[in-house]
């Protein structure tokens, strides 16, 4: 599946344009706030329903607009199909596949899959445990859609032993009913941990190599860091016993996959901690290129990727290596302010866009694919 047309209305700085995307690469070029990141967030949102830059979707309407809406065009096997999403600022979204209202874009079955690096994507890697344990669920999700049942599960399993931990604490509760939701929340924990650890087992055997693709020396790797040691419910039920003392102490239930990390690595030693910028930013290309890849390996589908001002960033070498990568397979979008960060952006079997006042222009199509 990939996406062939995108048509915007009133979303962010475009009052309207319509874009035709390449089979392959497509290029964006523009200036300084020329409105290259709106396009591609406007593509993230047609896809997921949701903005890859911010999570207030009042400021996706353009300034003095109320409505704005984004429509999505994508060709299968089956054909066509179209997406949309649009909205009144300070209403619910409505959002449409093949013209039929559905709730959520995630759970239409033939939506494309969308991967996003944003320059603030690098939090991922220098940020907190929680945004990489997101993120590994939603490697999940792509990799196994069924499977957020488990963590859905677990999150409310959570929530409701954290509940009973404050009326327990409180003088409200006894304690008699705390071992009946530690068996749950052990049950979908141990359920949760194992969709993790085999999500991250099929990224890290393909990271190194794409890292090392990349220019990344140092033996880079990816590893999964469950909190819990426990290999059955009953032994994380039994960890979770062992910390009651302390969990009633602090109202919260302290152990669990809800504590887990992803641990990227460059020597050993965490990147977040000791990489320079330019290895941070490499290690989480590599990261989402190798979740990609094990994304395309597993379903029959492979994520289109939308990278943001990744090229001013990277020395020569490793912006030719990215380009090769990104156009040996799949659907890509890529912005820039200079052609010429692009390495082979002047090809044939690339669609180049420039956007500039507003407007998208079509600055030389590819070739049919
Ligand atoms: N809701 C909105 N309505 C109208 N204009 C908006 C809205 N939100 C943002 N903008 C404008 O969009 C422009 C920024 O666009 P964008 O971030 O896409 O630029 P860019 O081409 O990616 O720039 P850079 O190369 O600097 O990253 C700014 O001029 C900003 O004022």
């Amino acid at each position: 599946m990939r996406v062939v047309r995108l048509s915007l209305r009133n979303f962010r700085s475009y009052p309207s344009a319509e874009v035709e995307l390449g089979a392959g690469l497509t290029v964006i070029t523009g200036r300084n706030g020329a409105g290259k990141t709106n396009l591609l967030d406007a593509l993230y949102f047609g896809c997921t329903g949701r903005s890859a830059r911010t999570t207030n979707d009042r400021e996706l309407v353009r300034f003095g607009e109320k409505v704005t809406r984004v429509e999505v065009t994508t060709e299968a096997d089956d054909g066509r199909h179209e997406l949309s999403v649009g909205f009144e600022a300070g209403e619910p979204k409505r959002l449409m596949a093949d013209g039929v209202r559905v709730e959520r874009l995630l759970d239409v079955a033939g939506r494309p899959l969308v991967s996003v690096f944003l320059p603030d994507r690098l939090e991922l890697v220098k940020g907190t445990p929680s945004l990489r344990r997101a993120h590994v669920d939603q490697v999940v999700a792509a990799l196994w859609p069924a499977r957020t049942a488990t963590r859905r599960a677990y999150a409310q399993a959570l929530a409701q032993r954290n509940a009973l931990l404050t009326r327990v604490r409180a003088g409200h509760a006894s304690q008699a009913s705390l071992p009946a939701w530690d068996r749950e929340l052990a049950r979908h924990g141990i359920g949760l941990m194992a969709d993790r650890a085999a999500a991250i087992d099929a990224v890290a055997g393909r990271f190194p190599a794409i890292a090392a693709d990349l220019g990344l020396d140092g033996e880079p790797a990816v590893a999964y860091r469950p909190r819990s040691k426990a290999s059955d419910p009953d032994g994380l039920a039994a960890e979770l016993a062992e910390r009651l003392p302390s969990d009633l102490e602090r109202g919260f239930t302290q152990h669990g996959p809800h504590r887990d990390d992803l641990a990227l690595t460059r020597e050993r030693r965490e990147l977040r901690a000791y990489g320079s910028q330019g290895q941070q930013r490499l290690a989480l290309l590599a990261l989402l290129l190798a979740e990609r890849e094990a994304i395309a390996a597993t379903r029959d589908a492979v994520p289109v990727m939308l990278l943001d001002d990744v090229m001013s960033e990277l020395d020569r070498e490793r912006r030719g290596r990215l380009v090769e990568l990104l156009r040996s397979v799949g659907q890509s979008v890529v912005t820039t302010t200079d052609i010429e960060h692009v390495p082979g952006g002047e090809g044939n079997d690339v669609t180049r866009l420039r956007v500039e006042d507003g407007v998208v222009i079509a600055d030389g199509a590819a070739e049919a694919a």
